[in-house]
C-alpha cells in the first residue's frame, strides 16, 4: 500500500521524545535517553556522536525494528508504534542501508536489487530488470550487474545496496555507516556518489556516522548526540551550499567547521 504524500505541515519524521531502555530489573540500561527532532522533506540529516550514543537504536526505532520505550515516531503525521504493535504498512516508505551490505551472495548483483520489487510486486514483472539495471546505474555500479558478490569491491557492494534500498523506491533512505568499512578513497568516492543520488532523487536521508568530515560533507544538518545513554545535544546547520566539490573538504570553512563539532563532541566526552 503506498501512502498519500506528506502534506505541508506533516515531516516525513517526527521523533517526539523518543527514548529507549534495554533489559529488565535491576539490569535495566538506558540506550537513548528523550529526544526529539523533526526530519523535514528531502532533507539529508546526519546523526554523528560517539559510539554507544544510541545512533543505531535511535535509527533501528524510526525503521520500525525495535519498538520504542517512551516518546512517539511520527511518519507524515502517522505514529508509527500503536499498542505495541508497528504499523507496518508505514514501513514502505523507507529505506535501509547498513554497514554490511547483507546481498545474497549466490546471486548475481542484479538479482539481489531485484529481490525487493519481487517481494513487493509494486511494477509489473517485465518492468522490474530494466528498473533494476536503472538502479545500478544511478549509484554508478552499472557494470556490475552480473557479478556476485564476492567478486566485487566493498565499495561496490555497497553500491548494489544501496541500489538495492531503492528499488523500494523509498521517499527515506535510512544508512547505518554504510562506508565505515571502506578505505579513506572509496569512501570519498562513495560520498559523492550519495551526494549526486541525493540531488537527483531529493529524498529524505538520514545517515549514522562517526566521521564528522562526512557528516559535514553530505548532510544539511547534524544531530549531535551526548556519550551514552545519548541525547541529542544540538542540530547544526552545515552552511555549504551545493553541489559540494570534492575539494571542499581541504577549505578553511569546511575544516573550522570540522574543527567546531570536534571541540563540541570532545567537551561533551570530558564531562560524561
Ligand atoms: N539489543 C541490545 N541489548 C542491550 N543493549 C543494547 C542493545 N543494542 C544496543 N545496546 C546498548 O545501547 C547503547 C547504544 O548502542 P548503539 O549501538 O545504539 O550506539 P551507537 O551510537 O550506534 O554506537 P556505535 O557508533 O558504536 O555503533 C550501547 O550501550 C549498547 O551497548
Amino acid at each position: 500500500m503506498r501512502l498519500t504524500m506528506a502534506g505541508p505541515n506533516q515531516a516525513p519524521i517526527v521523533l517526539d521524545g523518543v527514548a529507549k531502555t534495554f533489559g529488565a530489573g535491576e539490569a535495566t540500561a538506558s540506550a537513548l535517553l528523550p529526544s526529539s527532532l523533526t526530519i523535514r522533506e528531502g532533507e539529508f540529516v546526519a546523526f554523528l556522536g560517539p559510539s554507544g550514543c544510541g545512533k543505531t537504536t535511535l535509527l533501528r526505532m524510526i525503521a520500525g525494528l525495535l519498538e520504542l520505550t517512551s516518546g512517539r515516531i511520527l511518519m507524515s503525521g502517522q505514529p508509527l508504534w500503536e499498542g505495541g504493535r508497528c504499523r507496518k504498512e508505514l514501513l514502505h516508505r523507507l529505506g535501509l542501508v547498513f554497514q554490511d551490505a547483507c546481498l545474497f551472495p549466490w546471486l548475481t548483483i542484479e538479482q539481489n536489487v531485484l529481490v525487493p520489487l519481487s517481494l513487493r510486486g509494486h511494477l509489473p514483472r517485465r518492468e522490474r530488470a530494466p528498473f533494476a539495471r536503472a538502479m545500478l546505474a544511478l549509484v554508478g555500479a552499472a557494470d556490475i550487474a552480473a557479478r556476485l558478490p564476492n567478486e566485487i569491491s566493498g565499495g561496490m557492494r555497497q553500491r548494489a545496496a544501496i541500489a538495492r534500498a531503492l528499488s523500494y523506491d523509498p521517499d527515506i533512505l535510512l544508512m547505518d555507516e554504510p562506508f565505515g568499512a571502506l578505505d579513506a578513497i572509496s569512501r570519498e568516492a562513495l560520498n559523492m556518489e550519495l551526494q549526486t543520488l541525493w540531488l537527483r532523487s531529493r529524498k529524505t536521508m538520514v545517515l549514522v556516522t562517526h566521521s564528522i568530515a562526512e557528516a559535514v560533507f553530505l548532510a544539511d544538518r547534524i544531530v549531535l548526540f551526548t556519550p551514552g545513554p545519548g541525547r541529542i545535544d544540538r542540530v547544526v546547520e552545515v552552511p555549504f551550499p551545493r553541489p559540494r566539490a570534492r575539494d571542499l573538504v581541504f577549505t578553511q570553512p569546511f575544516q573550522d567547521t570540522v574543527r567546531g563539532l570536534h571541540e563540541r563532541l570532545s567537551a561533551l566526552m570530558e564531562q560524561a
